[in-house]
């Protein structure tokens, strides 16, 4: 290595990384090292720009040891998921050198050079919106650049497997499958891009973030206690999710919303019916999450076809998805009417793409207070003000990417530390 020579040289990589929301759901695994899970998943990619995990990864040889910070706070690398996804990419890692900086770092060099790694997620952490598969597939897909990984996106998938099983579908944009695979080593549990984010732009999402405090059981836990449990679990991995994920394939091809609205609703309604039948049963969902389902069942039913899917992962936050612009204003009317902002103005309780406020004719607050009734609602003089924190509106969008300008990166280029540290 040159770099005994050169002492003190810091080299560096920034990545963002998207998040995904299942439309087919993961839940339970075959391994649990290995992070192989029981059925086939399908996701949609969020745009980064609203929900992301920026990574900055760092060599240099005056570390001393592999080191990480997340949103600001050191944390432990010894979980046995960082070490996989450490030394999986550092296995692949190739000869690099910068003559200009005077570094030359060979293939077997890597093994011996510790890292730092600072991430920060733009949206709550471990609250149900998977910040770990954000998280994961940007530290993998950042790593890889940093030590010179050959891009094969299917093999850098199947690392960030291994750090969250969800993960391995944000190192694509778009709709994202992920093949379970039938192998014992997992080589063959990749994620696929079915299509990517332009393929089906009139869609819209919006998210209720219901709560984000951190929840009481992770997904980790929660799909463990289903596999040991729920026989249910065991019907719907086999029997359920196979034809399913064929159907979704279909319904995105052919931007058949009905199709597409149908699974997505049955889907997170029968992952929360494996949640009950675990034992001791799981609740993710609130009543807020319930009178949201409620809420997008009746507007769906009296328009005679679906308007809007509904998808809840492992806590109380709704993800919706809208077939149109049009159709997305209309459903933050219906939202707004019953979750009003509590302390807050409407461009705070309204984040990612504000835009959609003034195509539901929404600037102000008076605005919102002046909303007709849903028509389609029987109950109407019940609101909720406070249920909701904030919602987000977002889109699909596209995978990894390496964020060029430097001014980004969190960690110091000379000291290899958290900037501000
Ligand atoms: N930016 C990140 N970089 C690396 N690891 C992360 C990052 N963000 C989160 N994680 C890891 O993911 C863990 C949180 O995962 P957890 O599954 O509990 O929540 P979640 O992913 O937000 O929710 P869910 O997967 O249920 O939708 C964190 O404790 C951390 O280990
Ligand atoms: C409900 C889900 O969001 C579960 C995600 O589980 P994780 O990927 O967070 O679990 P681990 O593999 O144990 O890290 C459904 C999904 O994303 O498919």
């Amino acid at each position: 290595m040159a770099s005994e020579a050169v002492g003190q040289w810091v080299l560096m990589a920034t990545g963002r990384s998207p998040t995904n929301i299942a439309v087919i759901k993961y839940w339970g695994k075959r391994d649990e090292a290995l992070i192989l899970p029981v059925n086939d998943s399908i996701s949609v990619t969020l745009d980064p720009d609203h929900l992301s995990a920026t990574t900055t990864v760092a060599v240099s040889p005056a570390f001393s040891s592999d080191r990480m910070w997340l949103n600001g706070k050191e944390i432990s690398l010894s979980g046995g998921r960082f070490q996989s996804c450490l030394r999986e990419i550092r296995k692949r890692a190739c000869d690099f050198e910068d003559e200009k900086k005077g570094i030359k770092i060979k293939k077997e060099d890597w093994e011996k050079l510790h890292v730092h790694i600072a991430s920060y997620n733009n949206f709550p952490t471990a609250a149900g919106l998977a910040s770990s598969a954000a998280g994961f597939a940007c530290l993998v897909f950042t790593l890889g650049k940093l030590m010179n990984v050959k891009e094969d996106y299917g093999e850098l998938s199947s690392i960030a497997r291994q750090g969250s099983g969800s993960a391995c579908r944000s190192i694509y944009g778009g709709f994202v499958k992920w093949c379970m695979g039938k192998k014992d080593d997992g080589s063959d549990s990749i994620a696929v891009q079915l299509a990517d984010e332009a393929h089906w732009k009139d869609l819209v999402i919006i998210i209720a973030v219901v709560s984000s405090k951190q929840k009481e059981t992770s997904s980790t836990t929660g799909m463990r206690d289903s596999v040991e449990t729920s026989p249910l679990l065991q019907y719907r991995a086999q029997t359920v999710v196979p034809s399913r994920v064929l159907k979704m394939e279909e319904a995105i091809k052919h931007h058949d919303f009905e199709s597409f609205a149908k699974l997505t609703c049955a889907d997170s309604n029968q992952f929360h019916a494996v949640c009950l039948d675990t034992s001791p049963p799981i609740f993710y969902m609130n009543d807020t999450s319930h009178r949201i389902i409620s809420l997008v069942e009746k507007w769906n039913q009296s328009e005679g076809s679906p308007q809007v899917a509904y998808t809840f992962d492992a806590g109380p936050n709704a993800v919706l998805i809208a077939r149109n612009r049009k159709t997305a204003a209309l459903l933050l009317q219906k939202l707004l009417y019953y979750f009003p902002p509590q302390d807050k103005d409407l461009s705070s309780y309204l984040v990612g793409d504000k835009s959609i406020l003034s195509d539901a004719g929404l600037h102000c607050t008076e605005d919102v207070e002046a909303l007709p009734a849903p028509p389609e609602m029987k109950i109407h003089d019940q609101k909720f003000k406070g249920d909701v924190s904030y919602f987000i509106c977002s889109r699909l969008g596209a995978g990894p990417k390496v964020v060029a300008d430097e001014s980004q990166a969190l960690l110091d280029s000379v000291t290899g530390l958290p900037k501000g540290l």
